[in-house]
């Protein structure tokens, strides 16, 4: 039989979720899933509404069940799921008597496997319980860090002989690797429901999974190949919005229109005008790195022309100042991405004061070596190295739902509507 696609709901508006799920299923979606987020928000109405707007669906309810399995389970099974999600995590009484009530109102149980830390152990415990599915899931905030459900799907399938579903992050290629290694549902959120084009995207991964293309060797990215990757891909409005509407470095202004720079950070500390440790600097870095410096001063310049033709032979990606930039008409010619608070035309004189590769402030910002700093149009961003790709990953998410989006207003509605913007005001 071929393997299910399960396409999840996650999200926060009954209406637009409808309309989503229809176009899945344009594309091939076989179960639709009423994700965890869209239940809190919408109640059992969800269920009720999508079993009603897509007959012939199996409607599933990702109610994630920690306890009182039973009440749960008839709840969801009552507005007409036909498959219930509990965690794998709950004490072993909730699963059994989710699975009585289960039992009692002819529904499925799923039981996810999210967040266990022996999940082969657990899965042939619940198998034994009687589960009739096993869920394999690395949640969103875990694949932003990067786990992977694909890891322990093989060892959980030679474990057990029950259904198994998978979710995760799963795209095209990982959504085949998944079938091919045995997954009898693959559930699949984000690269379908924030797709511009859900029916392409949903049709593009049935076909994948129809094909189970052989697991590939894929050989993984470095972390950091990855981080800079995805950073090149979204902007810095998305970084903002990841970290929680974080501000750019204050002040601190593009030097051209249609400048892109991502890059680890190599600081300097110096002092109004003295440009010795900044062109210094030009000799520390390297590819792949961006030279923030902390000046002081918007009257003097420690940073020019001359300065920037020779980071740029290095593979230099470009340079943040906390204070003056000068030459910025060749600066624009040549490209060589700059950001600065001020521009003037006189330098100041190499003294040799300062630090290179220390903390610093730069824009408001606490800035350390190998920080990354990522410039745009709309200004600078620091992001911490400790959270880099996972800061990355989420900005990538914020990126596909803006892309979603922004088809939805391209069909006629206002960012308002989309958003259900009166509804979701803060209540005070
Ligand atoms: O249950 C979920 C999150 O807890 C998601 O529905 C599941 O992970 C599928 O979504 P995605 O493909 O975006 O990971």
């Amino acid at each position: 039989m071929r393997p299910i696609l399960q396409v999840a709901l996650d999200e926060i508006n009954l209406t637009r979720a409808v309309a989503i799920a229809k176009e899945a299923i344009e594309g091939g979606a076989d179960y639709i899933e009423a994700g965890t987020p869209l239940i809190k928000s919408e109640g059992m109405n969800a269920i009720r509404t999508l079993k009603d707007e897509l007959k012939g669906h199996v409607i599933v309810a990702d109610m994630k069940t920690m306890d009182t399995g039973a009440i749960e389970v008839e709840m969801a099974a009552k507005a007409g799921a036909g498959i219930i999600s509990v965690l794998g995590a709950s004490h072993d009484s909730t699963i059994e008597d989710a699975i009585r009530s289960a039992r009692k109102y002819g529904v499925r149980l799923m039981v996810d496997l999210i967040n266990i830390e022996d999940p082969v152990s657990r899965a042939v415990r619940l198998q034994e319980l009687g589960a009739d599915i096993i869920g394999v899931h690395v949640g969103v905030d875990q694949q932003m860090v990067g786990q992977d459900p694909l890891d322990v799907l093989s060892s959980i399938r030679r474990s057990v002989n029950i259904p198994i579903a998978v979710a995760g992050g799963l795209d095209a290629g990982s959504a085949a690797a998944a079938a091919a290694l045995g997954a009898d549902i693959v559930i699949v959120g984000g690269n379908i429901i924030r797709s511009k084009d859900v029916t392409g995207s949903a049709r593009l991964i049935r076909e994948s999974i129809d094909k189970k293309a052989a697991v590939s060797g894929k050989i993984r990215k470095s972390l950091d190949e990855e981080t800079r990757e995805i950073f090149m891909q979204v902007s810095t409005p998305n970084i903002s919005d990841a970290m929680h509407r974080q501000p750019a470095m204050r002040d601190i202004k593009p030097l051209y229109e249609g400048i892109k720079m991502v890059g680890k950070a190599v600081t300097v500390q110096t002092f109004a005008g003295d440009w010795a440790k900044p062109v210094e600097a030009s000799d520390v870095a390297g590819p792949g790195e961006v030279i923030v410096i902390y000046n002081g001063s918007n009257y003097v310049s420690p940073w020019g022309e001359l300065a920037s033709r020779g980071c740029q032979q290095k593979g230099i990606e470009g340079v943040v100042i906390d204070g003056a930039i000068r030459d910025v008409d060749d600066i624009r010619k040549i490209k060589f991405p700059s950001f600065a608070s001020a521009s003037v035309p006189n330098a100041g004189e190499p003294k040799g004061m300062g630090e290179i590769n220390v903390e610093i402030m730069c824009g408001g910002f606490k800035v350390r070596p190998g920080d990354w700093i990522i410039g745009d149009d709309n200004g600078v961003v620091v992001v911490p190295q400790e959270r880099a790709y996972e800061i990355a990953r989420r900005a990538m998410e914020v990126k596909k739902s803006e892309d979603r989006v922004r088809a939805e207003i391209e069909r006629g509605k206002t960012l308002a509507q989309v958003v259900d913007l009166y509804k979701w005001e803060k209540k005070t």
